[in-house]
């Protein structure tokens, strides 16, 4: 199975903490070791948004401040990539087909951002349709996409499983300025949704849930399946 791991940079690194680094990495090598082809992308969390907090405030366009947000998640790719000693390619990938080149030489290709106007939830959702992945996961701090946000919202509800085309309405009306936060992004969510691409929402803190999500295809958080779809998600990865 192809899968491809989108790590939220608040699951990777809210304190640089190299035990958490290190379990995530673990994660990867157990899949590849059960056969898996993984790729990685890797967001930029709190450090990406401070950078952007402080660069608004000197007056820095949208543009520039993706461009932080960019390098950050750059910098926290490298240090998966240095955790999963020597089974990634050396450096980040700088777009798909640098990517995809890794995974057919047998390498876990690792991901940060790639362009202004978009989150890594994108470049994750463009690499699993590039390369054909057979399972998109995000690992993320919440466990699932809600009907609010529930870090501020005790009334939200969570979704077990949503459609595409549902994910999009249910995206489209949230913040899309640099640094927002939404359990995955408007093009994300549209390239899913285009791609049919099975994917699942999920708390990443534990890198073992993304394991048992994809090995066992056992998780909690929000499966989002293509339209008409009627099979039973547990059954997906067996
Ligand atoms: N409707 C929603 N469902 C789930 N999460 C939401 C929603 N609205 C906002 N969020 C927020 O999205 C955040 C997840 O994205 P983010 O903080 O960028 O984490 P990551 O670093 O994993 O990408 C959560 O902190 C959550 O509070
Ligand atoms: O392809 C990309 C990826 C990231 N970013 C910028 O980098 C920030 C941090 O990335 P992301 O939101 O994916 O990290 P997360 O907060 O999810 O860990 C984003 O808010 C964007 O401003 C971007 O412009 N293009």
């Amino acid at each position: 199975m192809r899968v491809v791991i989108s790590i939220g940079g608040s699951v990777l690194a809210p304190n640089l903490d190299a035990d958490r680094v290190a379990g995530h990495a673990a994660a990867v090598e157990t899949l590849v070791g059960e056969d898996c082809e993984v790729g990685a992308v890797v967001g930029g969390g709190g450090v990406a948004r401070e950078y952007i907090g402080t660069a608004r405030r000197l007056g820095a366009n949208e543009v520039q401040l993706d461009q932080f947000g960019i390098d950050v998640t750059r910098i926290n790719a490298r240090l998966l990539i240095a955790a999963l000693d020597g089974l990634s390619a050396p450096s980040p990938a700088h777009d798909y087909e640098e990517a995809g080149e890794a995974l057919r030489r047998g390498d876990v290709p690792v991901m940060g951002g790639v362009m202004p106007g978009q989150t890594t939830d994108a470049v994750a959702a463009a690499l699993a349709e590039y390369v054909d992945a057979d399972l998109l996961v995000y690992a993320t701090s919440v466990d699932g996409v809600f009907s609010a946000d529930p870090d501020t919202d005790p009334e939200a509800e969570q979704y077990g499983r949503l459609t595409g085309s549902e994910l999009v309405d249910l995206i489209a009306p949230m913040s899309r300025g640099a640094g927002a936060s939404a359990p995955v992004d408007l093009l994300a969510a549209k390239l899913i949704e285009r791609s049919k691409m099975r994917t699942v929402v999920l708390d990443g803190t534990d890198p073992e849930r993304i394991e048992a999500a994809v090995l066992r295809g056992e998780h909690t958080g929000t499966d989002v399946v293509p339209e008409g779809c009627t099979e039973d998600p547990d059954g997906w990865n067996r």
